[in-house]
This record gives C-alpha cells, structure tokens and sequence, in this order.
C-alpha cells in the first residue's frame, strides 16, 4: 500500500483538493468497517499527502453516522503521521466573522452517542488529551493563513455538538456564556482518535455563519452556509498547500509517543482479537 506523510479531510464544501501530482486513490480496509470514501494520495508541494472526504464524495454521510475510527485507523495505515483538517462551523462571538478562519486549541464536548476511541472489548487506556491540538500542525496552518491572505486566528474553543439540527438560541447563548468561540459537528471524535493513533491533529474552522444567538440572524440557514462554503474553499485549499509546505519533516511535539503508557490493562489478559486489531497502534509498546 501507498505511503503518505501528511494526512488532510476536508469538510463540507470541501471534497477534493485541486494541486495533487501522481495522483493515485486507495481504498483502505480497517477492522473497524469503511472509512467515508477512497482516499486521495499524492504529492502536494513535494510531500506525500492523503486526501479524504470526511462526508464522502458528495457528501453521503450525516456527522453522527460517521466512522471516526475507520477514517483515523486508515491515515495510521497509509502512514500518516500528522492531520490537517478542514471544517466548516457557525460563529460564537462577533469577532469571528464569516469568512475568517479560526485554529481552535480546545473542545467541549457536546455529542451523544459517538464512538470515541480505540479503546474496549477487553484492553482499556487513557491517553493525556489537555492540549488536543498538536501545537506544530496548528502554528503551520495560522502561519498558512498569513501566506495565504486569510484572516487566521490561533486558538479558541470548538464545540462539537451532535447535530445534525443547529443548536437551539438557549444552547447557543449557553455556549457563549462559556466562552467558546466556534461551533461544528465532526472535530472532538477526530482528534481524541488521532491522539490515540499517535497522529497529530489541527483544524483549520473555516466561519460560515454566526450561529442563531445573533440578533437579527434568528435562525441560520443551509442556503446562507453553502454561500460562503464556496467562498472559503478556495481560500482552505491555498492554506492547507502553505501548511503542508511548512510543515517540519520531523516530529518533535509529545503526540508522537501519547500512548506510550497509556494501556492499563495486565498484558496477559488482553484477548488475542484486541491484539489483533490494535497491533498497528500499540503493539510497538507491548511486544505483540
Ligand atoms: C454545512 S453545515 C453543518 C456541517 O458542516 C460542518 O461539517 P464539517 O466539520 O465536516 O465541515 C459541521 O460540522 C456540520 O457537519
Ligand atoms: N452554526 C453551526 N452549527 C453547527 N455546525 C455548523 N457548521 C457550520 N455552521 C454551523
């Protein structure tokens, strides 16, 4: 199977990236079922880069049915080592415009019934997830958005909410109250998965919308979404080809080795089906 370094998905309005050369797709098996559609490998400012539609190519799958753990398993597959994710999501505060491009460095949790980790079925483990973002893959993509002529903001607080409805104004204000600053549906489940796999992990939030607390803005519509969608991803392309090409070749942050200890389970009572399905990501520490 093909090998690549740096991994990207891209989000709603976002199913291909133009600028790929050697283009090849692959379709990766996992033991956790289907990834959401073929990935996309080639060489993207001379690095090897995966591209993956995280609704799948014309956007088929619904933020709660999408398999997380297939789509991080697959990356760790194809050797990836560091994710660059593209998003769209609804504004929080008044300085968060449409159009603007926020790095968040943090989540809150607002999902309900998702999968959420490699972890169970007889091997349990924690890893640390107080900083989620990879500090490296974040500064490449702000500094991205420089080169690239985007308002870019480093840091800030994504809500991953359940959808697939917008929130409700007393879940929004809520929110505000906390102090969070952008609202999506797909990123939390990604990045405590990447951790896990040892990948790296950013977003780049592209705003399409201030979420329904606004005055005036009571409600927010698809039609309003997709309209800036389209304006931002030519924008998101041009960041992720600055990232990539900025990115360090190699790897020095702490989510490298972030399962290095983290398996608690006694190594003679892990099942041999575990072991199995999770050789790839932690066998190197085990001995399996
Ligand atoms: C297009 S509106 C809601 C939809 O957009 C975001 O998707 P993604 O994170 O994949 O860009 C949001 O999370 C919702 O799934
Ligand atoms: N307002 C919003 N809420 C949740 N997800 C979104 N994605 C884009 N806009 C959003």
């Amino acid at each position: 199977m093909a090998q690549a370094e740096i991994g990207i998905i891209g989000g709603s309005g976002l199913y291909s990236m133009p600028g790929f050369t050697n283009i090849h797709e692959e379709r990766v098996e996992t033991p956790f079922g289907d990834p959401s559609d073929a990935f996309v490998l080639g060489e993207l400012e001379d690095r090897k880069v995966a591209f993956l539609a995280r609704h799948g190519r014309g956007h088929r799958i619904l933020p709660s049915e999408l398999n997380f753990r297939a789509n991080i398993y697959a990356f760790k597959k194809l050797g990836v080592e560091r994710i660059i994710s593209v998003s769209a999501v609804g504004s929080l505060k008044e300085e968060h415009k449409p159009t603007d491009f926020v790095i968040p460095d943090q989540f809150i949790d607002r999902t309900f019934h998702r999968i959420s980790t490699f972890f169970g079925e007889g091997i349990v483990g924690h890893v640390a997830f107080g900083d989620p973002v990879c500090a490296t893959v974040a500064n490449a993509a702000n500094e991205a958005c420089a080169k690239a002529g985007v308002v870019g903001k480093l840091g800030g607080t994504y809500v991953c909410m359940e959808g697939p409805q917008f929130s409700t104004k007393a879940e929004s204000n809520l929110y505000r109250s906390w102090g969070a600053d952008v609202i999506g549906m797909t990123n939390l489940q990604e990045a405590k998965l990447a951790r896990e796999a040892e990948i790296c992990y950013a977003t780049v939030a592209m705003v399409t919308d201030y979420d329904c607390w606004r005055e005036g803005h009571d409600a927010v519509t698809i039609e309003e979404i997709v309209a800036v969608l389209h304006k931002n991803a030519a924008n998101a392309c041009e960041v992720v080809k600055q990232a990539v090409a900025a990115m360090p070749a190699e790897r020095t942050c702490a989510c490298a080795s972030a399962a290095k200890y983290a398996v608690l389970t006694q190594p003679d009572a892990i099942p041999a089906a575990a072991k199995e399905r999770l050789g790839l990501l932690f066998g190197k520490y085990l001995g399996w």
